[in-house]
């Protein structure tokens, strides 16, 4: 095989109260990556398709780039020719895991073209790399769910610990991206240092009763523990009408809502597609009311993951 295009998925970081260490994967938008060999050893951006000419087209400063060049090395393959061109299906700056669909592609793609060398669980530190040079900051919750597919607990970075939790089949997630931009590595830089006792063990209570709420699972229980009292009450001033677009979806049945990774997109969870539907216009209409458009998507929890679109993929 010559060539392949693999999509990965956008995902939703933090899911509330897992400041960086819970993740989950949607079925759309995401990125679309091509991948063709080349007789001359190097990685090459060829192309980029949709990012109105804003992103690196350098290899080392793009997220895809820099994601297949230290597999490569990794896997003692410098040898490999390979130009990419990459489908930018999602807006920079979105809080959807825009980045990091990016290196989860191209990853994936490079990994499926050379017969899979490495199992996918092994590609997690290469695409981490793609989200050091986007963020200043190595996270995994993006980049491990979008390699992964479904919810997703980053237990220890240190060693790298990644457990995929069982999620309720009739989960339903709404994301709402307002058409404004924050920069990760912004939204990083207002956080706090310092949190108190107080509310450590508020937010220790609800991580550990929304993972029990998944795998009961229990609709009520991760509707209670959907709270966010670290991050997203120092977060929420960068999304105008954060407020109200949170309300009408709490109003409209959604079991919890809020920021979406570092924003400005927000999620929510509802019990059913048609719930999750109705949130989503709610939440459209909150911000219109302010002059901010806004696209919505509604979708279960994505449990595959990449998916290889043009050539083979390898048989598990
Ligand atoms: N392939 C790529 N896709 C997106 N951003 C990239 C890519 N390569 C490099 N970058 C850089 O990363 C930054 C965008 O990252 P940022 O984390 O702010 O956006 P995001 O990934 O959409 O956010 P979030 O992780 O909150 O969803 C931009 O500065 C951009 O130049
Ligand atoms: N956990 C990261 C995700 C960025 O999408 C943050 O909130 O900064």
């Amino acid at each position: 095989m010559d060539s392949i295009t693999v999509f990965a998925p956008a995902t939703v970081a933090n899911v509330a109260c897992g400041f960086d260490i819970f993740g989950f994967a949607v079925d759309n938008p995401g990125d679309q990556i091509t991948l063709t060999a080349r007789d001359e050893p190097g990685v090459r951006i060829t192309d980029i398709i949709g990012d109105e000419g804003r992103l690196p087209r350098e290899t080392s400063r793009n997220t895809a780039g820099i994601a297949i060049q230290t597999y490569l090395k990794h896997i003692n393959r410098t040898d490999v020719g390979v130009d990419i061109v990459l489908h930018k299906q999602m807006p920079l700056g979105s809080g959807m895991g825009s980045s990091a669909a990016s290196s989860v592609a191209g990853v994936y793609a490079i990994n499926e073209l050379l017969g899979r060398p490495l199992p996918i669980m092994k590609l997690l530190p290469f695409a981490m790399e793609g989200e050091r040079i986007a963020s200043g900051s190595a996270h995994a919750d993006n980049v491990a769910p979008s390699l992964l597919g479904g919810f997703v607990v980053i237990r220890s970075y240190q060693p790298l610990d990644v457990i995929r939790i069982e999620t309720p089949a009739s989960l339903f997630c709404t994301l709402v991206h307002p058409d404004i931009e924050v920069n990760t590595k912004d939204a990083r830089f207002i956080l706090k240092n310092e949190v108190s006792l107080k509310n450590t063990i508020i937010q220790m209570g609800n991580v550990a009763g929304l993972i029990a709420g998944l795998m009961t699972p229990d609709y009520d229980l991760i509707s209670r523990s959907l709270v966010d009292v670290i991050i997203e009450p120092v977060r929420a001033i960068l999304i105008p009408e954060f407020n109200e677009a949170k309300q009408a979806a709490l109003d409209n049945g959604a079991l919890g809502c809020s920021i979406s990774g570092s924003g400005p997109s927000m999620f929510a969870l509802s019990r059913s597609a048609e719930i999750a539907e109705r949130v989503g216009a709610a939440m459209q209409q909150a911000f219109l009311s302010v002059g901010i458009t806004s696209e919505a998507y509604v979708s279960q929890i994505n449990r595959q993951g990449p998916k290889v679109l043009v050539g083979e993929q390898v048989p598990s």
